[in-house]
């Protein structure tokens, strides 16, 4: 039989059972755990960004032991009393839990000036001195929970702005959660899936962090992540075909057959979970998008673009840059298109590509 070179590895040794087998990272040896990697041996990115990084992965792990719960059925249900608004969906019991314990978490860390969250109206003004904003989706893909599909937490860390400090507290939370997607300073996911993964750049590269449950830490598995620049996926609703504008049909018509920039047929992949969905594209390419006015710049859009970005790809609305875009009210939303650099760029070029029509869907 043919042997293969073993690639540089190092085994970490398990107390039980067979031993694990990590790759060795490229960033260099010994920044193992997400802690590890953001101190000062790792990319260093302040002790206080280290300190809410520690809190909001605490909270991560916290919610992804409540959705894997068994005790979670009745939390997945609709809350029948709503508590949505005109700009936000009905949230979930399991929305509002998500959501606290990140609250109380941003709370316990000292460090966080403002939450703004896709679950809250408004946002909550937490500490004066705190040197950071964080927006987030707590749980997003929640419709999913009740049949164990991936959900995800998806985050974005700003600076306060100091300048913002002298203005009435009715104003500043607001203003400061308005920031547009450039002066991100650190973004992120978790996703809940078959493996809880930690999903983060603080502006130099993409890393990847897997739940090690026996630890409990999570561990550098995809360091320096990069988007394949040409996928050969895209993923969307099909079933809003018909609902879509003429370029948007003649885009995936025309990549289905094999006949774009990149001769080949494209398969389909859609989870419903944006998380989830995003995930999958940055590990094998191509494009996942929302057409239609949907997902939310603020707590969604901006993040992952975030992430598109330092992997090597792109995050548009169909027509501009994402990250360029400056958010005018909190629960913006917009159409979505994330992925590889070349198949997003091909997929701008059809123009009109923005789905107008929205009639409010039931699933
Ligand atoms: O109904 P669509 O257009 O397929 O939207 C699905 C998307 O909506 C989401 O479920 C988020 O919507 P909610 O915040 O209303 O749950 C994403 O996880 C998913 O990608």
């Amino acid at each position: 039989m043919k042997k293969f070179p073993v690639p540089a590895l190092f085994v970490l040794p398990a107390l039980e059972g067979p031993s694990l087998l990590i790759e060795k990272n490229s960033i260099g040896d010994g920044f193992q755990t997400l802690l590890d990697y953001i101190g000062k041996e790792g990319e260093d990115v302040g002790d206080d960004l280290v300190v809410l990084i520690a809190h909001l992965q605490y909270a991560c792990k916290r919610i992804a032991a409540v959705v894997a719960s068994p005790f979670n059925s009745v939390l997945g249900k609709q809350n029948k009393n709503g508590g949505g608004s005109a700009e936000r969906d009905d949230p979930k019991p399991l929305d509002i839990v998500s959501n606290e314990i990140i609250l109380s978490s941003l709370r316990n860390s000292g460090k966080v000036a403002v939450m703004a969250s896709e679950e809250d109206d408004v946002p909550v003004w937490i500490t004066d001195n705190g040197p950071f904003v964080v927006v987030t989706d707590p749980l997003d893909g929640s419709r999913n929970i009740d049949a164990s599909i991936p959900t995800g937490t998806i985050f974005g860390i700003y600076n306060r702005l100091v300048e913002l400090d002298h203005l009435p507290i009715k104003e500043k939370p607001q203003l400061n959660s308005l920031q547009s997607g450039t002066r991100l300073i650190a973004a992120g996911y978790v996703l809940y899936s078959s493996a809880t993964i930690f999903c983060v750049s603080f502006g130099s590269g993409t890393h990847a962090f897997t739940l090690d449950h026996t630890t409990g830490d999570f561990v550098l598995t995809h360091p320096s992540i990069k988007v394949p620049s040409r996928g050969q996926i895209y993923s969307v609703n099909d079933a809003r075909y018909f609902d879509w504008p003429e370029g948007l049909r003649q885009y995936i018509d025309t990549v289905r057959q094999g006949k774009g920039k990149y001769p080949k047929k494209y398969s389909a992949r859609y989870i419903c979970s944006l998380v989830a969905d995003f995930h999958r594209t940055l590990m094998y390419g191509g494009v996942a998008m929302n057409p239609r006015d949907h997902l939310r710049l603020v707590y969604e859009a901006n993040p992952l673009s975030f992430l598109v970005e330092q992997a090597g790809g792109r995050g548009s609305d169909g027509k501009s840059r994402i990250l360029s875009l400056q958010p005018v009210k909190l629960h913006q939303r917009l159409p979505l298109f994330l992925g590889s650099m070349e198949d997003v760029e091909e997929l701008e070029s059809y123009g009109d590509v923005q789905q107008k029509v929205n009639p409010g869907y039931e699933v």
